[in-house]
C-alpha cells in the first residue's frame, strides 16, 4: 500500500532523508520511530505530497506522490505534527471545512460527522468552538479530520505527542480500531514502547536512513528483559568473548578488543552476579562488570544487527540497507 524507493530529500546541502527505502503491507499499521531530527515529518510529509522529493520514489496505493499527487490525497488521511485549528469554528463546522475540501458531499459530510465524532469521543462537542478543546481533544478532533474522506491510509505523525497518559491509551486505542477497520497506517514517534504497544512492523530511522525494521512480536520478545551489560578486563576479551558466546542466558557477544565486551543478557541479576563470580574463579583477569545505559532504540539495533551476522535476516530487495527480520 505504501512503498518508498530510494528516497532522498536535501535542504539546501542538508540530506535530511538519504536513500531510504520502506515498504507497509496493506491494512497493517507501521510505526517509523528515531529521535528528534531524524527525518520522520520530512517522509511522512512527502507522503502526503507536501513537500517534493530531492530524488527516489513514494508509492500509496501505486500512485507515484510527484506523478499524481490528487490521487494520494484522496488515498491519503494526514495528521501533521503540529496543526493549527481555527479559532472561529465549531467542531461541526472544522470537519465540513475539510470535508468540503476533499468534495465529500453534504449528505456524507453530515452522517461522517456523527459517526467519527462518536468514534473519538466528541460527540458532545459538537457545537463546541476548536480553540476550547483540551490538547487531547484536539488531538482526537484531528485524527477525525484525517479520516473525514474515508481514506484507505493513513499518515500519523506523533499523534501522541503532548498528551498525557489518560489521552495517549485513547489515541492508542483509536489507532488499534483503525487497524481493525482495515486501514493502512504509519505512525510515527520517537518513543519506541509506545509505538510497539499498536504495531505490527517497527522500523527504525537514524539521519535520514532507516536502519532497521521487523515484525514488532521480534521488538517486543527481544528487547524485554535484555540488558547489555560491559566487561572490562586487563586482557583476554577474545577468549571470554568465546566463553560468553556458549552461555544459554548471553544472546550477544561483542568483543571490542583485548580489554572489552559487551553481551547482551536475558537472566536475572541474581545470575548475573553468578556469571560473575564465575568468570573470576576461572581466572579471567576481570576489572568490572557494568550495566551499558542505552535506549530502546539502540537495544532493538543491536538485537537486528546481531540477526544480520548470523544470517537469519531477510533482506527484501525493496528495503535495502536497512536490517529487516521476519
Ligand atoms: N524546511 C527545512 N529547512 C531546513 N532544514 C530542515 C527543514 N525541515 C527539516 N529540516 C531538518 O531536517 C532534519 C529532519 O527533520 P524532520 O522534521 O524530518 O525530523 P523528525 O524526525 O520529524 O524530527 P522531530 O521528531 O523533531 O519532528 C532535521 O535536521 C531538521 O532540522
Amino acid at each position: 500500500m505504501i512503498r518508498i524507493e530510494n528516497l532522498c530529500k536535501r535542504y539546501g546541502r542538508f540530506e535530511a532523508v538519504k536513500n531510504l527505502n520502506l515498504d507497509v503491507r496493506d491494512g497493517t499499521v507501521f510505526g517509523f520511530v528515531g529521535e528528534n531530527g531524524a527525518g520522520k515529518t520530512t517522509t511522512l510529509s512527502i507522503l502526503a505530497t507536501l513537500l517534493r522529493p530531492t530524488s527516489g520514489r513514494a508509492y500509496v496505493g501505486g500512485e507515484e506522490v510527484t506523478r499524481n499527487p490528487s490521487a494520494v490525497r484522496r488515498q491519503v488521511g494526514y495528521m501533521p505534527d503540529s496543526f493549527g485549528v481555527y479559532d472561529d469554528l465549531t467542531v461541526r463546522e472544522y470537519l465540513a471545512f475539510y470535508g468540503t475540501a476533499y468534495r465529500v458531499s453534504e449528505s456524507l459530510i453530515e452522517s461522517r460527522t456523527r459517526e467519527l465524532l462518536h468514534r473519538v469521543n466528541l460527540e458532545d462537542k459538537v457545537d463546541a468552538y476548536v480553540n476550547t478543546l483540551s490538547r487531547g481533544m484536539q488531538q482526537r478532533l484531528g485524527l477525525a479530520r484525517s479520516l473525514i474522506h474515508d481514506p484507505p491510509v493513513l499518515i500519523l505523525d506523533e499523534p501522541a505527542s503532548g498528551l498525557d497518559p489518560r489521552s495517549r491509551i485513547e489515541m492508542k486505542d483509536l489507532i488499534k480500531g483503525l487497524r481493525d477497520q482495515g486501514k493502512t497506517v504509519l505512525i510515527s514517534s520517537h518513543i519506541l514502547p509506545e509505538l510497539a504497544e499498536m504495531c505490527d512492523e517497527i522500523g527504525v530511522i537514524q539521519n535520514g536512513s532507516l536502519v532497521a525494521c521487523a515484525a514488532v512480536e521480534i521488538v517486543t520478545a527481544r528487547a524485554s528483559g535484555q540488558r547489555m551489560l560491559g566487561f572490562e578486563l586487563l586482557e583476554g576479551g577474545r577468549l571470554l568473548g568465546e566463553r560468553l558466546r556458549s552461555n544459554p542466558l548471553v544472546t550477544d557477544v561483542v568483543v571490542q578488543g583485548e580489554q572489552r565486551v559487551e553481551v547482551l543478557f536475558s537472566g536475572s541479576e541474581r545470575q548475573q552476579v553468578e556469571l560473575i563470580r564465575e568468570l573470576s574463579l576461572a581466572g579471567y583477569a576481570l576489572k568490572g562488570v557494568s550495566e551499558v545505559a542505552g535506549s530502546l532504540e539502540e537495544l532493538f539495533l543491536r538485537l537486528t544487527e546481531s540477526d544480520a551476522r548470523s544470517e537469519q535476516i531477510v533482506q527484501p530487495e525493496n528495503a535495502l540497507p536497512a536490517s529487516r527480520v521476519v
